[in-house]
């Protein structure tokens, strides 16, 4: 299949998003990197944590919940709605939030930026307000895929005036049994689950269409909810039964973000060096655990260190030899780590093959799109799927590597420069979506800072 160029974007023009920076240089390795790289919130689990506390039946606290663009829009949306959110403590990439909900108000504009957290997750609380609530985000946010949830929400009582952003959600929600094809996209199941308990009738979803994607994300909204007291039943595949209750408040730390650490451990593999990322969790719901067999995979010495099972987490050590070998993985249950996994294929010795990952299409870009151009750019040889990506070796060259107001794919064009003179990343501060200090974490991981 022929990729279609994706539009390289000028910059969001909706406010709170980051103004297009000038192209970064990405640094190449002078040799083995050897770092410890210790990496802020995840952005899934904060995103999950806030809606939860802002819909519980008292104050609670969320802490070393991600400071990023996709976390703030959260708290600004569930501000909107009512809640109090206040900072009880914070650091420049963490922050701990006192937060008080109250009454689920209605009249707010949100803004839901580029982030699939909160267009996903925020509706079906909005559906909760007295009055209606509006939706917008960044241009390419009108693009990403919402019919599912919002013909989910008006079969469980609400009105909506749109198939995609922008749109008026009017409620109030009652609840109910609803069938939605979640094949485009988790967040869909995730996002009617975190509100359920909240309607009157709860809610019943199922699942009817190909296989619904990032499965684990779905059992970390299923787990963090049973974790503030809600029962699900999950039991049958693809339905999913959340009972009509309180949400109790709590007091929540969040995990790191795996996902995040993918860059950083695949600079060990470029490099032949040594990358550890302390505070892994022994057990956790996050996709990126799946980085150590993805890695192991591509030629990578994983240890997870589990000496203090007291702590619940322990060192993640990647170590590499400077030589990837080619993967042919399917990816469907970790698809935000495509990015990370192409680039390292672009560099490997011998082919890869990425599949399961059409619903790549509906992402922050159309991501096999924009991963095939812009490795292709470089000289490389990648070529799109029906569902994911082949990508053969080849020798690579510097240039500008687009990223799509992307965070996943700007650190994919750093890994690709670690080995390759010359690249240059454009718009690098759209990691500002997950991560707003990679420039300067990646810089002190060569050692450069
Ligand atoms: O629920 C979540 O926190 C997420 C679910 C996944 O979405 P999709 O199922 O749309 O891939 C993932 O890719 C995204 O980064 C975060
Ligand atoms: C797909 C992603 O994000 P979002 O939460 O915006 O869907 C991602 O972070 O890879």
């Amino acid at each position: 299949m022929p990729a279609t160029e994706p539009t390289p974007a000028s910059g969001p023009t909706t406010a709170g998003a980051p103004a297009p920076a000038a192209h970064w240089p990405a640094p190449t390795a002078k040799g083995p990197v050897s770092a410890s790289v210790t990496l802020p919130g995840s952005k899934s689990v904060t995103n999950r944590a806030l809606v939860l506390a802002a819909l519980a039946g008292g104050p609670g606290t969320v802490r070393r919940a991600l400071r990023s663009r996709d976390a703030d829009l959260m708290v600004a949306a569930l501000r909107a709605l009512g809640a109090r959110l206040e900072p009880a403590g914070e650091t420049a990439a963490s922050v701990d939030w006192q937060v008080t909900p109250g009454p689920i108000r209605g009249g707010a504009s949100i803004d839901a930026g580029l982030a699939g957290t909160v267009m996903r997750f925020v509706p079906p609380v909005a559906a909760l307000a007295d009055g209606p609530v509006s939706f917008d985000g960044d241009p390419h946010a009108r693009k990403r895929p919402m019919g599912p949830i919002l013909d989910g929400l008006r079969a469980l009582g609400a009105r909506v005036d749109n198939d995609a952003l922008p749109f008026t959600i009017h409620g109030p929600i009652t609840g109910g049994e609803v069938t939605i094809d979640a094949s485009g996209s988790s967040q869909f199941v995730s996002g009617l689950l975190l509100a359920a308990a909240r309607f009157d009738k709860g809610v019943t979803v199922r699942h009817s269409g190909p296989p619904v994607p990032s499965q684990p994300h779905i059992e970390m909204t299923v787990q963090m909810l049973r974790a503030v007291g809600v029962r699900v039943d999950d039991g049958e595949p693809d339905v999913w039964r959340v009972e009509p209750g309180p949400i109790a408040p709590r007091d929540l730390t969040v995990e790191p973000d795996l996902s995040n650490a993918a860059p950083f451990l695949a600079a060990a593999m470029v490099t032949g060096g040594t990358v550890t990322v302390p505070g892994w969790p022994h057990q956790t719901t996050q996709p990126g655990d799946a980085l150590r067999d993805l890695l192991t995979g591509m030629g990578a010495t994983v240890r997870l260190d589990t000496s203090d099972p007291a702590s619940g987490c322990g060192d993640l050590t990647v170590s590499g030899t400077g030589r990837i070998e080619g993967i042919d993985a399917d990816l469907r249950e970790v698809g935000e780590l495509t990015p990370t996994i192409a680039a390292l294929a672009a560099l490997a010795a011998s082919p890869s093959r990425i599949r399961g990952v059409a619903h790549l299409r509906g992402h922050e870009t159309d991501r096999l799109a924009a991963l095939v151009t812009e490795i292709n750019r470089l000289g490389g040889d990648a070529e799109e799927t029906d569902d994911g990506l082949v990508v053969r070796p080849r020798p690579l060259h510097g240039g500008l590597f687009h990223s799509y107001d992307d965070h996943r794919m700007a650190t994919a064009g750093a890994v690709i420069g670690l080995a390759v003179p010359g690249v240059e990343v454009e718009n690098i501060s759209t990691t500002g979506k997950t991560l707003p200090e990679f420039t300067g974490m990646w810089a002190a991981m060569l050692g450069t800072r």
